[in-house]
C-alpha cells in the first residue's frame, strides 16, 4: 500500500498489534478488512518474529509502523535505522530523550536509507503522569517536558512525534503543522485505561488535532475486533 501521511484536519487509526501469536495477528487484520490502513508492530512481536513478520504484515496491504523506540548512542541508533529502514515500513520510532545529536544522526541515516520513511520521536510515554516524572527527578509537567523535547526534535530535523493527546494543542500552537502527531493512549468511552495515564477518546483526539491515533487493547481485546475498528473509524470520521 502506498501511504499518504495525514493532513492536519484528518485523523487515522493505527492498530497496535501487541498480540502473542503471529497467526492471531494475521487473522485480526484479515477480519478488520480494508477499513484498517495501518498496523503497528512493537517490541513484543518484533523481538519474537523479526523482519520476516514485518514483510508478512506489509504484504497484506497495510502500512506498517515499526515501533522500536530506539534509544542508544548516535552511532548505534543510526546503524539500527540503516538496517530496519530497508524493510517495507512507513513509520519508525526513536526516543527524543536520546538527545539532539542522537536525533540528528537518526535523521541522516533515515534520509540515506529510506527518504520516505516517517521518523517519529517519542516524547513522554502516555503511561506516565506527573508523579512518574517526579520520581525520575524531572522538574517539569508532562506538557512542559513534551514541549521541550518537541523543540529539540525540530532543531534536530525531526518532523514526527509521538505524544499524548493532551499535548497536541500546545505543540500545534508552538510549531503549527510542522509535525505529524501520533497519539497512543486513546480509549473509546467506557474502555479500560489499563496502564495508560494521559488519555482521550478518538473523537477528542481528532478534535485536538492528532494526525493518527494508536489503539491496541480496546480493539484486539474486544469480543468483535472488526466492529471495534469500525466504531473507532466512525468516531474519527463523524
Ligand atoms: O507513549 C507511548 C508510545 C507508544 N505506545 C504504544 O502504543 C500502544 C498502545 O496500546 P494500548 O493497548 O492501546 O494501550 C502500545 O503498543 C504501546 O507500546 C504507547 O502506548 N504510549
Amino acid at each position: 500500500m502506498t501511504e499518504t501521511l495525514q493532513s492536519k484536519n484528518s485523523c487515522e487509526l493505527i492498530l497496535a498489534l501487541d498480540i502473542e501469536e503471529r497467526e492471531d495477528a494475521l487473522a485480526l487484520l484479515a477480519k478488520a478488512g480494508p477499513d484498517l490502513k495501518w498496523a503497528k508492530i512493537g517490541l513484543q512481536m518484533f523481538t519474537k518474529y523479526g523482519p520476516d513478520y514485518v514483510r508478512q504484515i506489509a504484504d497484506l496491504g497495510v502500512n506498517v509502523f515499526l515501533d522500536l523506540k530506539l534509544h542508544d548512542i548516535p552511532n548505534t541508533v543510526a546503524k539500527a535505522i540503516e538496517s530496519v529502514g530497508k524493510l517495507p515500513i512507513q513509520m519508525l520510532t526513536i526516543h527524543t530523550c536520546g538527545g539532539k545529536e542522537m536525533m540528528q544522526w537518526a535523521v541522516r541515516a533515515q534520509e540515506n536509507v529510506n527518504p520516505s520513511l516517517q521518523l517519529l520521536g517519542v516524547t513522554v510515554l502516555t503511561s506516565m503522569d506527573q508523579s512518574s516524572l517526579d520520581l525520575l527527578g524531572i522538574r517539569q509537567s508532562p506538557v512542559e517536558r513534551v514541549t521541550h523535547l518537541a523543540g529539540l526534535a525540530k532543531d534536530a530535523g525531526m518532523t514526527g512525534l509521538v505524544c499524548s493527546t493532551h499535548e497536541v494543542k500546545t505543540i500545534r500552537e508552538a510549531h503549527g503543522d510542522h509535525f505529524q502527531l501520533i497519539t497512543p493512549g486513546v480509549r473509546p468511552a467506557g474502555s479500560a485505561a489499563g496502564d495508560q495515564k494521559r488519555i482521550m477518546t478518538p473523537a477528542q483526539a481528532r478534535e485536538v488535532g492528532s494526525n493518527y491515533i494508536v489503539v491496541g487493547r480496546p480493539i484486539y481485546g474486544a469480543e468483535d475486533p472488526a466492529a471495534a475498528v469500525a466504531a473507532i473509524n466512525a468516531e474519527l470520521n463523524a
